[in-house]
C-alpha cells in the first residue's frame, strides 16, 4: 500500500495536533484502545519514554508523543487517551476521533485487552470504518491466561482482515513482531480490506442516500464518507465542528446538505418509525452485535475456580449496599494508618532535626558566626527543611504504597465505579476521582 506516500493529514498533523515530521518519510501511528488496556506501557517499551501508567481508567487525556525506529525507518508514535468508542460521548472521545479521522496517521495499532475482548472490538470495528491501516495488539495475553481465556489469533485475523498479535506490554512481548508488522504494512503493495458493520436495510439506504451529496463537498480521500454520513445522520453536531476546524468546510451553511440530511431523517421517521433515538440505538446494537459474533468465533474460556472467586469478591465491593461503605471503611482504615501511622516516624524526624539544629548552633556559635547568618540558615532555611521533612515525608510514605497496593489489586476502578452515581451529579465522571486523589496528593 505504500504509506510512505501518504501527504493528506501532515499539515493538520503539525498545524492541529502539534505532531513535527522532521522528514516527509516519517511514519505517524496512533495507539488507540479502550482506557487501562496497555496503551501507555506500550508506548513507554516502544519509545523509551515515561508516560504515565496506572491500574486504573482514564490516566491518559491528551496525545503524548514519542519515536522510535526499525530497519531505519523513523516512527513517530501518539498515545490516544484510552475511549469505549468514537462516537464522541466525551472529550476523550473526540480527541482520539479527530485524531484519527483528521491527524491522518499512516497506521492505528489499537491495543485492547484481551480479558474483555468483545467490548474492545467494538472500539476497533468503529476505528475500522474510518481507516483500513489498522493492526490488533491483544494485549494482556497473561491476564488473559491466567483467567483461562484462549484467544485464537489466527482465526481473528481472518475474521477481522487485519493483522493480529497477541502482546504483553509490561514483558514486551511481541513488541518485535509489532514492529515488523508496521514495516510491512508501510512497504506493502496491497490494499487490506477489513471487516465493516453491517447496518439494517433502513440505514444502509439512508447512507447510500447521503453519501453523494456529501462526497463532493469534502476533500478526496480526507474523510470516509460512508462513516461521516452515518455520523451527520445520527445528528452527532461535534463532527460537523471538527470539519469545520481541521478542513475549514462549514456543512452547517450549506443549505442543500442539511436540508438532505432532515429530509432523509423525517422519512426514516415517518417510513420507517426510527428517530433519532432509535437510529443511534440501532448503530451501537449492529456495532455490538458483530463485536460478538466475531468474539464467539475465536474466544474458548476453561471456567476457573479463581475466576468466579474474582466474580464474587467484584460483586460485593460494587454492590449498591455494600459499595459505599466497604469503600468508606477501606479508605478510612488507609486514612487512619496514614495518619496515626506517620505522627511515630514524623516525631523521630522532628527529635532529629531538632538535636542537628543545637549542635549546628553550637557549631555556628563555635566559629562566632553573626546573628543575620544563624538566622537566615539555621532558624530560616535549616528549621523549615526540617519541619517539611518530619510532617510531609512519613505519610507519604505510607501512603503511597497502600495506595499502590489498592492499585495493584484492582480495587481503584471499583472506586471509580462506586463514585459515579455522585459525579455524575455534578457533570464529572467517577475516574475523576482517582485523578482528583493523586493531584491532592501531590499538592
Ligand atoms: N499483566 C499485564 N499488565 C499490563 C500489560 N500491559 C499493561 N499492563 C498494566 O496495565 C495497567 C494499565 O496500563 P496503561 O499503559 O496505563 O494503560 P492505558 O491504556 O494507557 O490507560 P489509559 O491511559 O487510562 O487509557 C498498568 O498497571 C500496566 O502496568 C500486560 O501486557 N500484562
Ligand atoms: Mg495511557
Amino acid at each position: 500500500m505504500g504509506l510512505t506516500n501518504q501527504s493528506t493529514g501532515l499539515k493538520t498533523l503539525k498545524d492541529s495536533f502539534n505532531v513535527d515530521l522532521q522528514s516527509p518519510d516519517d511514519i505517524v501511528i496512533a495507539l488507540a484502545g479502550n482506557p487501562n488496556t496497555g496503551k501507555s506501557t506500550m508506548f513507554n517499551s516502544l519509545t523509551g519514554l515515561k508516560q504515565h501508567t496506572g491500574n486504573w481508567p482514564g490516566k491518559t487525556v491528551t496525545n503524548a508523543r514519542g519515536t522510535f525506529s526499525h530497519n531505519g525507518q523513523k516512527y513517530i508514535l501518539v498515545d490516544l487517551p484510552g475511549t469505549y468508542s468514537l462516537l464522541s460521548n466525551s472529550v476523550e472521545e473526540e480527541i482520539a476521533r479527530d485524531f484519527i479521522c483528521f491527524g491522518k496517521p499512516h497506521a492505528v495499532v489499537v491495543v485492547a485487552d484481551s480479558t474483555c475482548l468483545e467490548r474492545n472490538l467494538n472500539l476497533l470495528l468503529q476505528i475500522l470504518e474510518i481507516t483500513s491501516n489498522v493492526i490488533l495488539c491483544v494485549n494482556l495475553i497473561d491476564e488473559a491466561k491466567r483467567k483461562g481465556i484462549e484467544i485464537n489469533c489466527k482465526k481473528l485475523s481472518h475474521e477481522l482482515g487485519i493483522t493480529v498479535i497477541p502482546t504483553n506490554a509490561r514483558n514486551g512481548i511481541g513488541l518485535d513482531t509489532l514492529k515488523d508488522s508496521l514495516h510491512s504494512m508501510i512497504t506493502a503493495e496491497r490494499t487490506l480490506s477489513p471487516i465493516k458493520i453491517n447496518y439494517n436495510d433502513q440505514i444502509t439506504e439512508a447512507v447510500d442516500e447521503l453519501c453523494p451529496i456529501i462526497s463532493p463537498v469534502l476533500e478526496n480521500d480526507v474523510l470516509d464518507i460512508r462513516w461521516t454520513s452515518l455520523r451527520l445522520l445520527d445528528g452527532d453536531s461535534s463532527i460537523i465542528k471538527s470539519i469545520e476546524k481541521y478542513l475549514n468546510i462549514d456543512l452547517s451553511s450549506r443549505e442543500e446538505i442539511m436540508s438532505k440530511i432532515n429530509s432523509i431523517k423525517d422519512d426514516l421517521e415517518i417510513i420507517h418509525n426510527i428517530n433519532i433515538d432509535v437510529l443511534r440505538e440501532k448503530i451501537v446494537s449492529s456495532i455490538i452485535d458483530t463485536a460478538e459474533s466475531i468474539t464467539t468465533k475465536v474466544i474458548s474460556e476453561h471456567k476457573k475456580k479463581n475466576k468466579s472467586f474474582d466474580r464474587k469478591i467484584d460483586k460485593v465491593i460494587t454492590s449498591k449496599a455494600l459499595g459505599i461503605p466497604i469503600m468508606l471503611l477501606l479508605l478510612g482504615i488507609i486514612f487512619w494508618i496514614t495518619i496515626v501511622g506517620a505522627n511515630y516516624p514524623s516525631a523521630l524526624l522532628s527529635n532529629m532535626f531538632s538535636t542537628l539544629e543545637l549542635k549546628l548552633t553550637d557549631f555556628f556559635n563555635w566559629i562566632s558566626a553573626p546573628a543575620w547568618l544563624h538566622g537566615v540558615i539555621i532558624l530560616g532555611l535549616f528549621r523549615t527543611l526540617g519541619w517539611v521533612i518530619s510532617v510531609m515525608l512519613p505519610p507519604m510514605a505510607i501512603f503511597f504504597p497502600l495506595f499502590t497496593l489498592l492499585e495493584d489489586l484492582g480495587y481503584l476502578p471499583r472506586i471509580a465505579f462506586n463514585l459515579d452515581y455522585f459525579f455524575k451529579k455534578c457533570c464529572a465522571h467517577g475516574k475523576q476521582a482517582l485523578t482528583m486523589c493523586m493531584v491532592k496528593l501531590k499538592l
